[in-house]
């Protein structure tokens, strides 16, 4: 792997109290050097202890904005919306004064969507300090999924920070952040755990081809050093 730092635990705690230290930190520093930071997230189920402890942490965390990597079109009060999951289980504790800034829209067509959360993000998280991304077992990354007719821009358009995608695999429409929003973070992290996962990384490794496993774009390139932790 080109520029990658692994990060290979054997148990759950150890993995989260060694991540949620080193995003603290991160947090930290640019709040130090520019007196704010953003803090960038995925959904799903893997990351909730994850939440849980970087919540238990006393940082200014009025100085810090949190918002998604992805998210699915779907009400913020409906149970699969990666919203609900990082109100209920980050936005607690210490976090609970961090400001969030969401990616759904409410009442606006996803596609027509697409440019106003491209503004939204642009002015209030750019440049974007920290980034966690998760792995789905197809290879999937934010909600870069393999083999989508949006795939090809989402990896490779230069403009573009937000863009939607209809997952074949998967359900909900889903807004995202290209390829290139998410390389211009300063820390980029992946997290995941399961022999599945490794499995999937493994031919990552071996050089899977991202249109099949899109993550590969994100962990095969030349421009960050991303830190991978994984159990
Ligand atoms: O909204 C989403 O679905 C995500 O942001 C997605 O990219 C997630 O990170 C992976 O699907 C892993 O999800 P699990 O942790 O549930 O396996």
């Amino acid at each position: 792997m080109k520029n990658n730092n692994e990060h290979f635990f054997l148990e759950q705690k150890e993995l989260i109290d060694a991540l949620s230290s080193k995003i603290i930190a991160n947090l930290e520093e640019a709040i130090l050097h520019k007196g704010s930071a953003s803090l960038l997230v995925s959904g799903g189920s893997t990351p909730k202890p994850l939440f849980e402890k970087l919540s238990s942490f006393d940082i200014p965390w009025e100085k810090v904005k949190i918002a998604l990597c992805d998210e699915r079109w779907i009400d913020k009060n409906h149970k699969d919306s990666n919203e609900k999951l990082v109100r209920d289980s980050l936005l607690v504790n210490f976090a609970k004064k961090a400001q969030f800034v969401s990616m759904y829209q409410e009442n606006i067509n996803i596609e027509d969507a697409q440019e106003l959360c491209s503004d939204i993000y642009k002015k209030e998280l750019f440049p974007l300090d920290v980034l966690i991304l998760g792995m789905g077992n197809d290879g999937h990354t934010a909600s870069l999924f393999p083999n989508n007719i949006k795939l090809k821009e989402s990896l490779e358009t230069l403009n573009k920070i937000c863009i939607c995608m209809k997952p074949d695999t998967a359900p909900y429409e889903r807004m995202s952040l290209t390829k290139t929003a998410i390389l211009s973070a300063s820390n980029i992290y992946l997290h995941f755990e399961g022999v599945e996962k490794r499995n999937v990384y493994k031919k990552v490794l071996e050089g899977a081809n991202s249109n099949d496993m899109p993550i590969s774009a994100i962990l095969n390139q030349d421009k960050k050093k991303i830190e991978v932790y994984y159990k």
